[in-house]
């Protein structure tokens, strides 16, 4: 049962609320019931974040339950069970070796089961499999439970180009907010210094301090000493950086695979970032020009990305080995995915759809060099070519 239905059921013999502390140090409202908290998928980032979540989880049990569900989809690694491994282990030894879990961290195959009584869903996927998720999802969670978006990508259809969290709402009737930041999981998962950005609206059923996910219960969920979060309300603008960033990180890799270096390097984040910008201004006019350059989740994390993602390094194979996109995310990441490569036809797919393909000239280049075999050398004239069309317009 979910919190809110636990705190309706017993509200006649509520004598009130006490203020408490959350570990980051945030004066908080103490919840009637602590919020059960699951997390979907198990990745790379998915199980840095559930450890992030265990630790907060285990801090504050004034506010939160302390076991964390995290779903695992089930495979076997040396003829064990996955999940299996985590939960003795504590180690998530295909996605992230090397790194001990929390206790707490509770891995889970079965996807309802994971889901069962949750208030706080954060969702943690490649985005290409959250369709078929929330499709599973459907009629076995409640509108009133709330969810943070980890994922990185557009939902592209016939409701146009859809932010996945706005997906998620509509798909799922749940309020659903961000996470991104400059956060390259390996370096989180080992408590390196790293900050992120969260970003929540407050929904028009929202139901009191306490009762309810809000800015200072976020901040309590996933603030560390090691993982600085910044709280706002730009879910638009947070989104669009962490899924646009990815696209310019593989222009970043064809031009470090071709040897060209840091300038290039540069030119393609410069341009990457107005294009970023541009896009939106254009399609999400809610989202605002200063979460790109003042938070993590903007510039801080197109830098990062460029400099160590995978998106790069994938680019940089393309590069130096000749092989296609698909082949070397296969060959480099061992079942990890670089969401670049989604996006960028994504984003394609959609610039077409309303003619604006010349407008985004990185966006499409690399589109094009990835599923037309263009040739990367052509990335500079593309850029210029492109740009030059949309200005005579
Ligand atoms: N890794 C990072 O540094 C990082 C940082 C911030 C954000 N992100 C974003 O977080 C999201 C999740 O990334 P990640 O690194 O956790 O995942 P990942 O790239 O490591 O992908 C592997 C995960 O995909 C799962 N998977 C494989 N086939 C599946 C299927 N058919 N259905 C469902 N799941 C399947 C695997 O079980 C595994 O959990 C992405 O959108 C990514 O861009 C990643
Ligand atoms: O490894 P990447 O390229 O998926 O990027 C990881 C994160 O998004 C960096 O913050």
């Amino acid at each position: 049962m979910a919190a809110v239905d636990r705190l309706h059921q017993t509200s006649s013999h509520l004598t009130g609320s006490a203020l408490s502390r959350s570990s980051s140090g945030t004066a908080l409202k103490l919840s009637v019931h602590p919020f059960k908290v699951t997390v979907i998928g198990s990745g790379n980032w998915g199980t840095t974040i559930a450890k992030v979540i265990a630790e907060n989880t285990c801090l504050n049990p004034q506010l939160f339950v302390k076991d964390v569900q995290m779903w695992v989809f089930e495979e076997k690694v040396d003829g064990k069970k996955l999940t299996e491994i985590i939960n003795t282990k504590h180690e998530n030894v295909k996605y992230l070796p090397g790194i001990t879990l929390p206790g707490n961290l509770v891995a889970n195959p079965d996807l309802i089961d994971s889901v069962r009584g949750a208030d706080i869903i954060v969702f943690n996927i490649p985005h290409q499999f959250l369709p078929r998720i929330v499709k599973q999802l459907k009629g076995h969670v409640q509108p009133s439970v709330r969810a943070i978006s980890c994922l990185k990508g557009f939902e592209v259809g016939p409701n146009g180009v859809q932010l996945l969290s706005a997906y998620i709402t509509q798909e799922l009737g749940m309020e659903c907010g961000a996470l991104s930041g400059a956060n390259l999981a390996p370096e989180v998962a080992k408590e390196n210094w790293s900050e992120t950005t969260v970003a929540y609206q407050l929904p028009s059923d929202f139901r009191g301090e306490g009762k309810d996910v809000d800015h200072k219960l976020l901040k309590a969920l996933f603030h560390r000493p090691y993982f600085h979060v910044n709280v706002i309300e730009d879910v638009a603008g947070v989104s669009i950086a962490g899924a646009l960033k990815n696209v310019v990180a593989l222009g970043c890799g064809f031009v470090e695979g071709l040897g060209w270096g840091n300038n290039a390097a540069a030119a393609i984040q410069r341009v990457g970032l107005g294009e970023i910008i541009k896009f939106g201004q254009v399609f999400f006019p809610e989202s605002k020009v200063e979460t790109y350059y003042k938070e993590s989740a903007g510039v801080a994390d197109l830098i990062t990305t460029c400099s160590g993602g995978r998106n790069v390094r994938v680019g940089k194979y393309m590069a130096t080995s000749g092989k296609n996109a698909l082949d070397s995310e296969k060959e480099l990441l061992n079942g990890q995915s670089a969401q670049g490569i989604i996006t960028c036809k994504e984003v394609h797919e959609w610039l077409s759809s309303c003619k604006k393909t010349n407008e985004f000239p990185l966006f499409e280049a690399v589109y094009q060099i990835v599923y037309n075999g263009v040739p990367m050398v052509r990335l500079p004239d593309m850029i210029e070519e492109l740009g030059c069309i949309a200005e005579e317009k």
